[in-house]
C-alpha cells in the first residue's frame, strides 16, 4: 500500500506520522514544493521508526511527482492555512490554483489513485479536484466531517462529564464555521440519546462550540490546527487501505442524495478499498434538514468563485 501526502507542513506531516505509527502502509511519500522540506520531514519521521516501532518506509520529494507514481491513495494538504479572524473561504484565491496543479499531477502519475482532499475551503477544493481530474466520484473524498465529528464528541463528553469513549455523534454539511450540521438528534451516550442527560440549551451550546472548533484553535495557535486533522485523515486512509467499511462523514459529489446535486458536501459514507462504497441516508430532523439546505447554499456560493 503506497500513500502520497502532498504538503509537508503541519497537517501533512501529522498525517504521515499517524499513518506510519499505525503501521498499515508499506510506503509513504511526502511531497512539497519547498526545497528539501519534505526530505527533512521524512528523515525526521524515519528516525522515529525504531522508537515508535513501525516499518512504514517514509521518503520525501521536492516537487518530483515521479516519486509518487503508483500511489494507491493520495492526500492533498498543500495550500495556505487561515490566520485568526479569517474564514476558510478566504483561502480560495491561493489554494484553488495549488489544488488544481497538485491534483492533476498526482493523477497523471497514479491514474488509479483515490484522492483525499484536505486543503481549504475543503468542499470547494474537492469539487475542483473532480472538475480537473475527472476521476469517478467514489475516488475523490473530502476530509472535514471526520474532524468536525471528533470535535463534536469532545464537546459532548465535556458537557456530559463523560469519557469520550462513551459518546457518539456525527457532523455533516459543509466544513465551514456556519455550514456544519452537528446531528444532535442522533448523538448518544452509550446508545442513550444525549437529550436524556442534558438540556436542549446545553446541547445548542455544544453544537455552537463544535461549529467554531477550527476558528477557536486558530485563535489560540495563530494558525490552524494539525494534530486532530492529521489523525482524522489517517483514519480515512486506514479505512480505505484496510478495507474497513467504516462510516465517516466525508465530502462527496452528490447526485440527488439528501435532495442535493452538483456539489461536494459532507454526508455519511462507507469507506472501503474502493473509496466511497456507499452514501448512507440518515433521517434528519426538520431543523437539521433546513440547516443542511442552508449549508449547501453556502458551499455552492463558494464554488461559484472557481474559474472552471
Ligand atoms: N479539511 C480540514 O479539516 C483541514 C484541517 C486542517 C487544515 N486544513 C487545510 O490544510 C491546508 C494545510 O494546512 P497546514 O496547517 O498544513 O499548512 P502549512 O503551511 O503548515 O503547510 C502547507 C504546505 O503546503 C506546501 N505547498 C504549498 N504549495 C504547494 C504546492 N504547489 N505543491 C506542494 N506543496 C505545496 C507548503 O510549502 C507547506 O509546506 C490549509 O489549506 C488548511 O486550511 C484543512
Ligand atoms: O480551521 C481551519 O481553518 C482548519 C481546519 O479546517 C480545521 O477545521 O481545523
Amino acid at each position: 500500500m503506497k500513500v502520497t501526502v502532498v504538503g509537508a507542513g503541519a497537517v501533512g506531516a501529522s498525517c504521515a506520522e499517524y499513518i506510519a505509527i499505525k503501521n498499515f502502509a508499506s510506503e509513504v511519500v511526502i511531497l512539497d514544493i519547498k526545497e528539501g522540506y519534505a526530505e527533512g520531514k521524512a528523515m525526521d519521521l524515519m528516525q522515529c521508526a525504531s522508537l515508535n516501532g513501525f516499518d512504514t518506509k517514509i521518503t520525501g520529494s521536492t516537487n518530483d511527482y515521479t516519486k509518487t507514481a503508483g500511489s494507491d491513495i493520495c492526500v492533498i494538504t498543500s495550500g495556505i492555512p487561515r490566520k485568526p479572524g479569517m474564514t476558510r473561504e478566504e483561502l480560495i484565491g491561493i489554494n484553488a490554483g495549488i489544488v488544481k496543479t497538485v491534483s492533476t499531477s498526482l493523477v497523471e502519475h497514479s491514474p488509479n489513485t483515490i484522492l483525499i482532499v484536505v486543503s481549504n475551503p475543503m468542499d470547494t477544493m474537492t469539487y475542483l479536484a473532480h472538475k480537473v481530474t475527472g476521476l469517478p466520484k467514489h475516488r475523490i473524498i473530502g476530509m472535514g466531517g471526520a474532524l468536525d465529528s471528533a470535535r463534536f464528541k469532545y464537546r459532548l463528553a465535556e458537557a456530559l462529564e463523560a469519557p469520550i469513549s462513551d459518546v457518539d455523534g456525527m457532523v455533516i454539511g459543509g466544513h465551514s464555521d456556519k455550514g456544519m450540521v452537528p446531528l444532535i438528534s442522533h448523538a448518544t451516550r452509550n446508545s442513550i440519546k444525549v437529550s436524556e442527560f442534558i438540556s436542549a440549551e446545553r446541547l445548542e451550546q455544544v453544537a455552537a462550540d463544535t461549529k467554531v472548533g477550527g476558528a477557536t484553535l486558530t485563535g489560540l495557535l495563530g494558525t490552524s490546527a494539525w494534530y486532530a486533522p492529521g489523525a482524522a485523515v489517517s483514519g480515512l486512509v486506514q479505512a480505505i487501505a484496510c478495507d474497513q467499511k467504516k462510516i465517516f462523514p466525508c465530502s462527496t459529489l452528490l447526485d440527488g442524495e439528501y435532495g442535493l446535486s452538483d456539489l461536494c458536501i459532507g454526508v455519511p459514507v462507507i469507506l472501503g478499498r474502493n473509496g466511497i462504497e456507499k452514501i448512507v441516508d440518515v433521517p434528519l430532523s426538520d431543523a437539521e434538514k433546513a440547516h443542511m439546505a442552508e449549508s449547501a447554499e453556502g458551499v455552492k456560493k463558494t464554488n461559484g468563485l472557481l474559474e472552471l
